[in-house]
């Protein structure tokens, strides 16, 4: 009797996206894992650069003259130059579920040696409830051989829907340039088992390297910001995604989780490069933090779009004192979710604020 194989979750319900200026070769490594999904290709840098794909994938491929064609003067807030452009092929896709992983990024191994699925831990992390509200301490209660631990509210364990899972790197750790003058030979060895929901109120760095999420939940929010060719700052694209995604998944009742699967990170940049990029956003931060962290979105801000609209005000008039690029950002904050929904027609997801989420 011939064994079939079992579908892959998810098959037809997920794209996944890859922004590039290199090649693809990384695909071949990934091919058994990563070929029944369609992928979405965002072509960075000089349009007339041929990116082979290797055969047998199933792809779209869209280079800057493709974003421009289809966006027209929407495109001016899709970075150009920098792995922000990454959300342009957030926004194209029509799947329900979204995974985003850098072209340097390989299978890594387990402790016992096995490669590791990672787009399947991350379906299996946006498929499971999610726990903002009360912290497991016995981690994801969710996964076979956990459960929730004594005294965990039981009004609480149905949990809420995970919008985002976030994934981590062995070898090449996601550090900021600082960081990695300082410590260039650190390689991050340690496998940890576990995952953990990010709780309310809590914001996170969101790496934007191995990273999945419910886009018809959260996408709206998944604007890499403006970065790269013509702006003051680079490789905060993810971050600032990540700060307006959890206090919008902290006001609509959702879950962001970060920990398992892990991927095997190759290059690292170089950090002189990194720092001219980053350095800006290394003082800027410390006065964005404290902006998310405040940032109260009103009861009928129920949807994620009315939501990112009304963040981009705040931005506007809170951030634009920092620097004049807060009211570009705010604008192309404005100009993203046009774009959305123009290429989105179906309108957004209207939230039931669950309880325990926004008072
Ligand atoms: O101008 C560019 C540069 C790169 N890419 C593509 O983006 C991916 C990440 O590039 P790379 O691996 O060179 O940078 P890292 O420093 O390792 O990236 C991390 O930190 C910065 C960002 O937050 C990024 O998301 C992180 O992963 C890779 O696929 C390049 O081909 C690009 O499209 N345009
Ligand atoms: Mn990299």
């Amino acid at each position: 009797m011939a064994t079939v194989s079992p579908t892959p979750l998810l098959k037809d319900e997920l794209d996944i996206v890859i922004p590039t200026i290199r090649n693809l070769d990384f695909l071949e490594m990934w091919r058994p894992f990563f070929q029944p999904y369609h992928l979405i290709i965002v072509q960075d840098g000089d349009p007339t650069k041929t990116i082979k794909v290797p055969e047998g994938f199933d792809y779209e491929l869209y280079n800057r003259n493709d974003i421009n064609r289809i966006l027209g003067p929407k495109a001016s807030c899709i970075s150009f130059k920098d792995s922000a452009c990454r959300c342009f092929g957030y926004m194209v896709s029509k799947k329900k579920y979204i995974y985003t992983i850098d072209d340097d990024c390989f299978v890594a191994k387990d402790p016992s040696g096995k490669d590791i699925n990672a787009l399947e831990q991350h379906i299996q992390n946006l498929l499971s409830p999610s726990t903002p509200f009360f912290f497991n301490t016995l981690y994801d209660p969710y996964r076979s051989g956990a459960d929730f631990v004594r005294g965990y509210p039981f009004s609480l364990r149905e949990g809420v829907p995970t919008a985002v899972s976030h994934g981590l790197w062995l070898n090449i750790p996601d550090y900021d340039a600082p960081t990695q003058l300082v410590k260039p030979l650190e390689r991050n060895t340690r496998y940890v088992d576990a995952i953990m929901t990010i709780p309310k109120g809590t914001l996170f760095p969101m790496c934007g390297m191995n990273l999945a999420f419910n886009r018809e939940l959260i996408g709206p929010a998944m604007y890499f910001g403006l970065m790269g060719d013509g702006q003051p700052i680079g490789r905060y694209d993810d971050m600032w995604a990540g700060w307006c995604t959890k206090v919008i998944c902290d006001h609509l009742g959702w879950g962001v989780k970060t920990g398992l699967p892990y991927i095997w990170h190759s290059k690292a940049s170089n950090p002189f490069v990194n720092l001219k990029k980053e350095y800006k956003g290394i003082y800027w931060q410390e006065e964005l933090i404290p902006f998310f962290q405040s940032v109260a979105l009103p009861k009928d801000c129920t949807t994620v779009q009315k939501c990112y609209i009304e963040i981009s005000k705040q931005v506007k008039a809170k951030l634009g004192k920092v620097d004049d690029y807060f009211n570009k950002l705010a604008d192309a904050m404005v100009t993203w979710i046009e774009a959305w929904d123009e290429l989105n027609p179906s309108g957004d997801i209207s939230a039931k604020i669950p309880n325990g989420a926004s008072k």
